[in-house]
């Protein structure tokens, strides 16, 4: 089998005497969509910060492309190729689409536009970021003012901003939160779509949107992970339909 693009092995993380994450293993293979499911406080937050490199944790490692990253921090994550959406918005609000998205493409730029002139740095970041806005049908919107944009074309700006990076992984953060049904749609099939590009670690509370995309399913109760499966491996455990999905045993 191909080796995973990104693996975490047995990391724990307290705050006080809550372990948030407790001997987590998971790995996101290539072409994968490997969704994080789990009630609210199970800890899915906790550990995507500590794979992008927003949180150290207290043991455990994390490798990406094959190199130890547990060191890290997020930006040089970032310029290695790991692609992050957000569950709050990360979007600097006054400024137009484009600038977010050139923004984003100059956070990645540590080494593709260091050797450019200035002015044709800008044009190099700017076609990065037009490209972006294209693939996730937000070129007509790039000079618009991004407070100005629905809660949906928010979502979107931020997956064209991770686009920048020509990211090898993405781990996105509830993606679809707040958008509409067609939206939601849409983004379900450019993710469905992009996995070809780069593997999702797919955080999503949309189960519909869980189902319809992911490979494999790891579910996490309590900081630790109880299961991980195929689609209907995830639908037919038994103990996951009693801790999550809130059946009777
Ligand atoms: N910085 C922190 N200090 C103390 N406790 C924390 C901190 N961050 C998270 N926690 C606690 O760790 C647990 C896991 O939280 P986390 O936000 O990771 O869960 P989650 O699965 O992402 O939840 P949600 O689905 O609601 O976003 C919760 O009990 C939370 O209160």
């Amino acid at each position: 089998m191909t080796d995973p693009v990104l693996y975490v092995r047995n990391i724990t993380k307290s705050f006080g005497a809550l372990k948030a994450s407790d001997d987590v293993s998971l790995d996101l293979r290539p072409g994968e969509i490997h969704a994080l499911i789990g009630p609210n406080g199970a800890g899915k937050s906790t550990l995507i910060q500590q794979i992008s490199g927003g949180l150290q944790p207290d043991s455990g490692t994390v490798h990406f492309l094959g190199q130890d990253v547990t060191a890290l921090g997020t930006a040089q994550r970032a310029r290695m190729g790991l692609g992050r959406t957000f569950q709050i918005s990360a979007l600097a609000m006054e400024d137009t689409v484009l600038q977010n998205a050139m923004l984003g493409a100059l956070g990645a730029s540590g080494r593709p536009f260091r050797f450019f002139r200035p002015v044709l740095q800008e044009k190099a970041l700017r076609q990065v970021a037009e490209t972006a806005l294209d693939r996730v049908g937000l070129l007509d919107h790039a000079a618009i003012r991004t407070s100005d944009l629905s809660h949906g074309q928010r979502r979107q700006l931020e997956v064209a901003v991770a686009l920048t990076l020509s990211p090898r992984a993405f781990i996105m953060d509830e993606p679809m939160a707040g958008l509409g049904a067609s939206g939601s749609r849409r983004l379900t099939a450019f993710l469905d779509e992009l996995r070809h590009e780069a593997p999702i670690l797919l955080v999503e509370h949309d189960m519909d949107a869980v189902f319809a995309l992911a490979d494999r399913i790891s579910v996490l109760v309590y900081g630790k992970v109880i299961a991980t499966g195929s689609v209907d491996e995830i639908r037919n455990h038994a103990e996951v339909r009693r801790a999550y999905l809130g059946e009777d045993a």
